[in-house]
């Protein structure tokens, strides 16, 4: 299991269980209808322990949908998901698995303290009470995000990059093999968008599974191995992460970023998706979507 410990130079003091062959997701012909709109179309999706797949596709393409489904937050209308081999329901080990949504002011509202937000990590299913040294591991997952001197800031004191990174603690703090993260880095500050790239590689050496949906691989891209791009509800592309082309990020680049605070955007050095099936700068699938 990826740990949070101290006590390896990489943060891991626990060593990855070994591979059972079994996927840590396996969706096979996923339709989710939302409303009226069939939003996903048949979708499969394989990650095998220790794959960092990226998850692409243009605003409204349904990457948030497909990730909410494979973490139980949204019911598939048809097909079916497994975690760790077990269908979606009580038998997932759900202590095995890290979810940061879309931060959205996701902790923006609440009134507590940093610390109180990732503690919540650890309360999950049928667990309603803190375990034994869950101070330490609120530390140590805090630390992992660079922000263990934020602790006791109540979470509306810290940026949108910081907030961001409090989500990602609160999924680390249960020492997840699995992290699906939803555009962790939308709109954050540079100082927190180096934070995460080096805690995921920290993480990925450790030998984290991890699904993310990006709009541009950006600092991510050394760590990426494989690349799914969703187009109307559907998988046009999985495999190797798309060419690297220069000028991506300068003023042609229109791609919408929903979520992101327009004082706060950056645009890393990135990857641009190549033409064809991905995404276009200017498309959006509310634009297109039959
Ligand atoms: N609750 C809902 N009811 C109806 N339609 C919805 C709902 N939530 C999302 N949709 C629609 O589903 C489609 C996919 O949305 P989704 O958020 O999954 O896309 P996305 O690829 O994550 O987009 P973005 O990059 O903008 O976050 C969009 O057309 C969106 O308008």
């Amino acid at each position: 299991m990826t740990s949070l410990a101290t006590d390896s130079p990489s943060g891991a003091g626990t060593p990855p269980p070994p591979d059972d062959g079994v996927p840590a997701i396996e969706a096979r012909d996923v339709h989710v209808r939302l409303g009226a709109s069939p939003v996903l179309r048949g979708v499969d999706l394989t990650v095998r322990r220790g794959e960092v797949v990226a998850l692409l596709g243009a605003n409204g393409s349904g990457k948030s949908t497909l990730v909410r489904t494979l973490v139980g937050v949204l019911p598939a209308t048809a097909g079916s998901v497994h975690l760790f081999g077990h269908a979606l329901g009580n038998d997932v080990p759900w202590a095995r698995v890290g979810y940061v949504p879309q931060r959205v002011s996701a902790v923006a509202g609440v009134p507590s303290t940093a610390a109180e937000v990732v503690a919540s990590g650890l309360l999950h299913g049928r667990r309603l009470r803190l375990p034994r040294g869950w101070r330490s591991s609120v530390r140590e997952a805090l630390d992992l995000v660079g922000l263990a001197d934020r602790a006791r800031y109540a979470t509306h004191q810290l940026s949108g990059g910081q907030q961001q990174r409090v989500l990602i603690a609160r999924a680390l703090v249960r020492r997840p093999e699995l992290l699906v993260l939803d555009e962790p880095v939308a709109g954050v500050d540079r100082p927190s968008q180096e934070a995460f790239a080096a805690t995921m590689t920290r993480l990925v050496a450790d030998g984290m599974t991890v699904l993310v949906v990006l709009h541009e691989l950006g600092e991510l891209a050394p760590l990426v191995q494989r690349c799914v791009v969703l187009r109307h509800g559907k998988v046009v592309h999985d495999g190797a992460p798309p060419t690297p082309r220069p000028g991506h990020g300068g003023e042609a680049h229109e791609h919408v970023h929903p979520h992101a605070h327009p004082r706060t955007v950056q645009r890393p050095e990135d990857v641009r998706l190549a033409d064809g099936p991905f995404e276009r700068p200017d498309d959006t699938e509310d634009e297109v979507a039959r």
